[in-house]
């Protein structure tokens, strides 16, 4: 605990404006993490997660090293679990939810027509005991997971709607789509839900209504048939509706969420709102900056580099007793060790213009390559000989 505390001192003392930015970019990448996993339906898990990371951050803080350890050598695995259950929202972030959907033409809803003749058809439908399945799509595109139907591009209107879903023809199987308040596909399939406990007794029209709202974050209507009851899905749940003027409202909402007023910026969804997320994730870039990346200790550590000759002159070559790598003393903060890659360490030695013969080569931190948030104290051996020969000699050696 003392070791964080003085951690923390340090990073207050050594805190400049290139850690405010580096906080800054890792807030943003949280926050998409934290966006991304707020708005899947394994809240659950998602909180199971959180947990083992706080409990991981806490463990490093207090030095707990056991449990620390113990962390550290489950994470692949514990990475693997979460990716497994994680997969249905990953591919929906991938298939759904990041795919170019078009123009979302918001000015076709807001003549609010659509609505209402929507509404006025759900209403009879549900008066006259008509099953329904009215699916009215979001910003997630859906043609990954539709199945079956037929393509159209027709206005929402009430006659039009009785007729497809009339349980004497043959089309009324399956749901209508409705996009930017146009029919665009009746008679398609939707993936079903197996989400029983939500579903209760209902059967598979509500199912692949849920199943629907659980992966895209359209708004489904759906009539029983059976009881004439009205229902929406959105979000995997189902929300039972008792007026056509509930309805009303929670379509508008949707829409309202989904289509938002024209100056607002397009993309927008994730950017407005979501203060405690927003603030979550500043924390946890701070907090990991604190423990991780401020860390003001200053180690030094020593590297065999491959030695490399560089433009050696045409019919000379580098005789074999010259070394192959020296051993270069390296400087800089943890971090910047953790981020290394030994590989891309080299020493560079420019034979350009040297001739033939036994020449001394001095080598100091310029002939290094190395990243550059670290730095070269010390080249082992800092002087060495080499001898070139011409290369038709050499050959005549061998
Ligand atoms: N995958 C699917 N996608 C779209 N519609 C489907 C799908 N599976 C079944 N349906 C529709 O559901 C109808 C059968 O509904 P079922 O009676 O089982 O459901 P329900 O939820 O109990 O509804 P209701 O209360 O109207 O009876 C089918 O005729 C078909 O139109």
């Amino acid at each position: 605990m003392l070791g964080f505390a003085l951690s923390i001192e340090k990073s207050i003392e050594s805190f400049g404006a290139m850690d405010a930015v580096d906080i800054a970019i890792a807030s943003v990448l949280v926050y998409a993490v934290l966006y991304l996993l707020w708005t899947t339906h394994n809240r659950t898990l998602l909180l199971a997660a959180a947990g083992l990371v706080g409990v991981y951050l806490a463990a490093s803080a207090f030095e707990l090293y056991l449990t620390e350890l113990a962390l550290r050598s489950a994470a692949l695995g514990l990475l693997v679990l979460f990716g497994i259950a994680f997969q249905e929202d990953i591919r929906r972030a991938i298939l759904l939810r990041w795919r170019w959907r078009g123009s979302g033409r918001a000015e076709n809803w807001l003549t609010s027509g659509p609505i209402d003749e929507l509404i006025d058809f759900i209403a009879k439908s549900a008066e006259q005991r008509v099953g329904v399945l009215v699916v009215i799509q979001g910003r997630d595109a859906l043609d990954s997971v539709l199945k079956g139907g037929i393509n159209l591009s027709a206005p929402v209107n009430v006659m039009l709607l009785q007729s497809i879903f009339d349980p004497r023809t043959p089309g009324h199987d399956g749901a209508v789509i409705v996009q930017d308040g146009r029919i665009v596909r009746m008679s398609a399939h939707l993936p079903l839900s197996n989400n029983l406990r939500e579903l209760r007794s209902r059967g598979t029209r509500h199912s692949a209504g849920l199943g629907l709202s659980e992966i895209a974050d359209a708004l489904v209507v759906i009539v029983s048939e059976e009881r004439g009851a009205i229902c929406v899905a959105y979000g995997g749940a189902l929300h039972p509706v008792t007026t056509p003027i509930e309805l009303k409202q929670r379509i508008d909402a949707f829409l309202k969420e989904k289509y938002p007023a024209p100056n607002r910026p397009r993309f927008a969804g994730p950017l407005v709102g979501r203060l405690g997320l927003k603030v979550a994730a500043v924390a946890i870039a701070a907090i990991a900056w604190a423990l991780y990346a401020s860390h003001a200790d200053t180690i030094e550590r020593s590297f065999a580099v491959p030695l490399e000759f560089r433009n050696v002159p045409t019919n000379l070559v580098v005789n074999d007793d010259a070394p192959d790598s020296v051993r270069v003393m390296h400087t800089g903060s943890e971090p910047a060790f953790a981020l290394l890659t030994p590989k891309t360490l080299e020493v560079r030695v420019n034979l350009q213009g040297f001739e033939a013969g036994t020449s001394n080569i001095a080598l100091t931190s310029k002939n290094c390559i190395y990243p550059s948030d670290l730095k070269v104290i010390h080249v082992d051996p800092s002087e060495f000989q080499v001898q070139l020969s011409s290369s038709e000699r050499a050959m005549t050696r061998d």
